[in-house]
């Protein structure tokens, strides 16, 4: 705490060093650069001014983050929102609740009415049944309802199969081949105004040609609601855009996605509307972590960590990966398995993987952890909430062990004393 003097409850510092927050706040701890995340907000909004009119909905699960939301709120942000609690949260942020579009198969009655009565600026319908209980609710409030439908495309997004949305026999949406009677049923029902439609086909896409087909699909959709005389004014093309996660992996970048989409929808005289998630927060983050011990092995050592699967679920969900770097590197590596210290063999990080050398107490990061990391933590083994910073700062270069300036912005799920 030395090193910290508090203003207006935020704490400063003149330069931070990982190793004084690791001190500090405690490991396991996230850590999220605000000039990393500003940049790229605006990267991702820069791309898309080639679109006549664009919305940007951030997709809040990927980090619910208050002060995540406000830095994007400050950038323009509307929020993309799948319950009640992420859409409070979006309102607490200081979004406005018309920049708020909430998605979902299972919205609540309760939710519904609760986002009504909020001004929420648009429903994504996920079913004729959601849309009919929405009018209903909506009559009664003497309100009416924005709503745009969702369709599933049927196209295969490419991606892990967990994490894919747009293919049949995901629950997401309408069929495709329905969307359009359903469209017009709903849009001759009072309480509601049909203003779109939306889709959203998965997450960490490493390729543009699924969203094109889907994109393709949906104008053909659209041009036959609108010749059936029915408006389509707004459409959502949901998140999806990937990140790379290991050192060397190529994406497409936020230009080449704009430049796809422009292509696609020219003339489609449309409200663009967009839901990133991952590519906006996954890269502001890091998971810092202390090594415990390290246990000998058959074949590499086991590198234990004292942060585990209940604080970043990716690699047991989905064998993800995560780059695994050591704060004060040495230049040596060694080869190693890292696991957390939870009683299961899938508290598993990375197997026979070469790594920076660390040995007992040594600091290290699980890098691209600021998407869809602290938001699934969870308390298994009785472990506390993982805490989560944010450091606003200009640079962030973790590897050489220092973000600097700095001042620890906000943060949540941390001791009393940073509150
Ligand atoms: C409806 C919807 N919109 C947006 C997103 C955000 O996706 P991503 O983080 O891949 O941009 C998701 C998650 O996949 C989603 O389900
Ligand atoms: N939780 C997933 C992404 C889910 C996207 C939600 N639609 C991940 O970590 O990759």
């Amino acid at each position: 705490m030395d090193h910290f003097h508090q203003v207006n409850g935020v704490l400063h510092a003149e330069d931070i060093a990982l190793p004084m927050l690791a001190d500090a706040v405690g490991t396991p701890l996230y850590v999220y650069s605000r000039a990393t995340l500003t940049r790229h907000a605006r990267v991702f909004r820069d791309a898309l001014a080639v679109l006549p009119r664009v919305k940007l909905a951030f997709a809040v699960k990927s980090n619910p983050n208050l002060a995540v939301l406000k830095v994007l709120a400050a950038e323009g942000y509307g929020a993309d929102v799948v319950s009640g609690g992420e859409m409070e949260r979006a309102l607490a942020a200081g979004m406005a609740a018309e920049g708020i579009v909430f998605s979902g198969v299972g919205k609540t009655h309760a939710e519904l009415a609760r986002a009504l009565e909020a001004g929420i600026g648009q429903f994504n319908l996920e079913s004729e049944e959601e849309g009919l209980e929405l009018a209903e609710i909506a009559v009664r409030l003497g309100k009416t309802a924005a709503c745009a439908l969702r369709v599933n495309p049927d196209v295969d997004a490419g991606t892990h199969g967990k994490i894919s949305t747009g293919k049949a026999e995901n629950k997401f949406g309408v069929p495709y081949d329905r969307a359009a009677a359903i469209y017009a049923r709903l849009a001759t029902t009072p309480g509601l105004t049909m203003r779109g439609l939306a889709l959203h086909i998965g997450s960490q896409l490493s390729r543009l040609d699924p969203l094109e087909a889907a994109f393709t699909k949906i104008g053909q959709l659209m041009q036959a609601i609108r010749a059936a005389g029915h408006a389509v004014t707004h459409i959502d093309f949901g998140g999806g855009v990937g990140v790379p996660y290991k050192a060397g992996e190529v994406f497409p970048q936020p230009k080449d996605y704009a430049a796809m989409v422009a292509r696609v929808t020219q003339g489609w005289d449309i409200t663009a509307m967009f839901e990133p998630g991952r590519v906006i927060t996954g890269n502001t983050g890091v998971l810092m972590t202390r090594v415990v011990r390290v246990k000998e092995g058959v074949g590499a050592p086991w590198v234990v960590v004292d942060a585990a699967m209940n604080d970043l679920a990716r690699p047991a969900l989905y064998d993800a990966w995560h780059d695994f770097a050591a704060v004060s590197p040495t230049g040596e590596t060694m080869e190693a398995n890292i696991v957390g210290p939870i009683c299961e063999s899938s508290d598993t990080f990375a197997m026979g993987r070469t790594i920076d050398a660390v040995k007992r107490g040594d600091l290290a990061v699980f890098r691209t952890a600021g998407a869809y990391g602290a938001t699934m933590a969870n308390t298994y083994n009785s472990r506390p909430l993982v805490p989560e910073v944010m450091v606003d700062g200009t640079k962030w270069a973790v590897v050489a062990d220092r973000i600097e300036p700095a001042t620890i912005l906000a943060a949540e799920r941390v001791p009393e004393w940073l509150a």
